[in-house]
């Protein structure tokens, strides 16, 4: 079967209730296939800037990445962010380990566009050390630090480090956020978007900030995995159950 790509972001990391009921959800859906865990943790981050009166900006929902901030978005995301989940998930009793996109060469990162600073943009790399790991059937969890060839650490925006796991492994691929899916102009759960739905609903601006990047990403891995990929809400982990027996929840996002 193929292997799931979960990844959660937002007010998830630090949210131990909410951690251990996705982690149960994962270790019952782990019995019947692979699955990898791909963290973001904005919020921490956002936490530590402002606890160390550090600017923060953003630019496409990118956050602009400065050689003062990056010790601290390496601690927050690679450090705090992927042990407190890695520890969650040892207390659900999964055998999780905890990793870096700099890890195994699993992908190939680059810094982006110098206007947003030391941000990566990522494609996928070699697929031996994350097959090993699965095969044993440890559970990785994986943090969105990257770094070029040249050694440079680089911050990459987990949706996309996401879809590049998806990418690497042919596998399914679920991005939990703190909304039940995307939604329209009127909040309504919009169940499935194609590629031209997409684009009218960012020019109209009903699409927008880390939306924006997320639909994106899911668009991006939908086309080159050549099945939907979907967005929905950690909030209710039990509806990845439904998931997996084929029925809806969330958006769905169609390759074309
Ligand atoms: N059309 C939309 N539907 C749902 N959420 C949207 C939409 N446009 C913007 N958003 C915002 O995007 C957020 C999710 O993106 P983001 O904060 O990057 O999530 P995460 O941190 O979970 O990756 C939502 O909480 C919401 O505020
Ligand atoms: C370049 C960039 O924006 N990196 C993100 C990485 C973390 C992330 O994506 O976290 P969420 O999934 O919680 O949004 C950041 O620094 O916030």
């Amino acid at each position: 079967m193929k292997p799931l790509i979960v990844k959660v972001g937002g007010a998830f990391i630090g949210d131990a209730k909410a951690a251990k009921a996705l982690l149960d959800v994962l270790a019952q859906l782990q019995k019947s296939r692979p699955v990898l865990l791909v963290h973001g943790g904005g919020p921490i981050v956002e936490e530590w800037m402002q606890a160390l009166n550090l600017k923060t900006v953003k630019i496409d929902g990118l956050r602009v990445t400065t050689p003062e901030q990056m010790p601290y978005i390496v601690g927050a995301l690679a450090g705090t962010a992927n042990k407190q989940l890695v520890a969650q998930a040892i207390a659900c009793g999964l055998n999780p380990v905890g990793l870096a996109l700099t890890d195994g060469a699993m992908v190939n990162c680059q810094p982006m566009d110098a206007k947003y600073g030391a941000v990566g943009s990522v494609t996928p790399g070699n697929a031996t050390l994350l097959k090993l790991l699965l095969s044993q059937d440890f559970l990785p969890v994986i943090s969105s630090i990257g770094a070029d060839q040249s050694g440079q650490l680089l911050n990459v925006n987990a949706d996309q480090a996401a879809t590049v796991m998806a990418q690497l492994l042919h596998a399914e691929l679920l991005l939990l956020s703190d909304v039940a899916g995307v939604l329209d102009a009127d909040k309504q759960l919009l169940s499935e978007l194609s590629a031209a739905q997409i684009r009218e609903l960012i020019d109209a601006g009903v699409i927008r900030d880390g939306m924006t990047v997320k639909v994106e990403a899911a668009l991006a891995a939908a086309k080159d995995i050549g099945l939907p990929v979907t967005i929905a809400s950690w909030k209710q982990p039990e509806s990845l159950l439904r998931l997996a027996d084929n029925q809806s929840a969330g958006t769905r996002i169609y390759p074309d």
